[in-house]
């Protein structure tokens, strides 16, 4: 059955709707960052840049790394815009844009998130490289898909010690992909559970003049412990790239740059040098 008209839009010129992608301009190997900005400090690096294409906060460049072709696209903040990056970029690879049909065989894609974060534990310094082993999702995206939820016990552990109105979303939580992550597993990384929120300010527990709702959520969270692991940081994408890469079958890992250690209140004094030590730490990873 073909996928209707408005549901998989693709522009007249052949692209997808947000991403402005033609299937062919993809590379399998996908850096997403946050800041539009953030994709040329890593495709600078590439050795030829095939292309750039762009719309909205979505950026796209296509380029060889040491023999490998990697796409970066810039997701902008959130996990919804997540939901729309992720369905779009297994379109690219698994739907056939001529007859509207997915693919009876299906291209697995290794997506690897270059993003910023903050600690929660005061032993976590900043401008550390931290892979987050698990997302902690407070932002309900994987509610709306018809999925088993992730990994319900550390969820449900979750739920019971970190104590939120019931206004708010049941967390839900999805692993990296381990394989994937073997390739960033060196001394300069260290492993952590993220939680990924739906704000940077109430939802992280920040206050400027408006006082959030849960006054000790980031201690309750730097507390809490599930047969031996901790929570270490806060962000807001990872959650939604683990549950809809694990959804639609796709391999990713999210490596943070911490910027901010809530715990002790301090913040990077030179936050683009660490994202660039990330991009260039990141890059040689995928291609040793
Ligand atoms: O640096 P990026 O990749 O944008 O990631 C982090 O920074 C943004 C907030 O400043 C959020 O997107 C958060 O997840
Ligand atoms: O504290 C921080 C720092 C970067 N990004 C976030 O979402 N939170």
């Amino acid at each position: 059955m073909p996928i209707a008209n408005s549901e998989l839009i693709i522009n007249p010129d052949g692209s997808i709707y947000h991403l402005n992608l033609k299937p062919y301009q993809l590379a399998q190997t996908i850096i997403t960052v946050g800041d539009p900005e953030r994709v040329k400090e890593i495709s600078k690096h590439f050795d030829v840049i095939e292309l750039k294409v762009g719309k909205r906060e979505f950026h796209t460049h296509t380029g060889i790394y040491k023999n490998k072709r990697i796409s970066v696209i810039s997701t902008g903040i959130g996990t919804d815009n997540i939901d729309i990056v992720f369905n779009e970029l297994d379109a690219l690879v698994n739907v056939d844009f001529n007859t509207r049909e997915v693919k009876k065989e299906l291209t697995q894609l290794d997506i690897v998130r270059v993003g910023t974060s903050g600690a929660v534990q005061s032993d976590i310094p900043v401008d550390s490289f931290l892979l987050s082993q698990r997302g902690i999702g407070f932002d309900s995206l994987m509610h709306w898909y018809d999925s088993d939820g992730g990994d319900l016990a550390f969820a449900k552990a979750v739920s019971q010690q970190i104590k939120r109105s019931n206004v708010h979303a049941a967390p839900y939580v999805v692993s990296c992909n381990k394989d994937l992550a073997k390739k960033f597993q060196t001394i300069e990384m260290q492993n952590g559970n993220t939680i990924t929120n739906v704000g940077f300010y109430g939802p992280q527990s920040r206050k400027i003049r408006l006082e959030p709702a849960e006054k000790d959520l980031n201690s309750q969270i730097a507390d809490f412990n599930y047969e031996g692991s901790k929570i270490t940081n806060l962000e807001m994408e990872t959650a939604g790239i683990y549950a809809m890469a694990s959804l639609l079958g796709h391999r990713a890992v999210s490596l943070n740059a911490i910027l901010a250690n809530r715990a002790t209140g301090e913040f990077s004094d030179k936050p683009k040098d660490t994202v660039e030590k990330l991009i260039k730490f990141t890059l040689d990873c995928l291609v040793a």
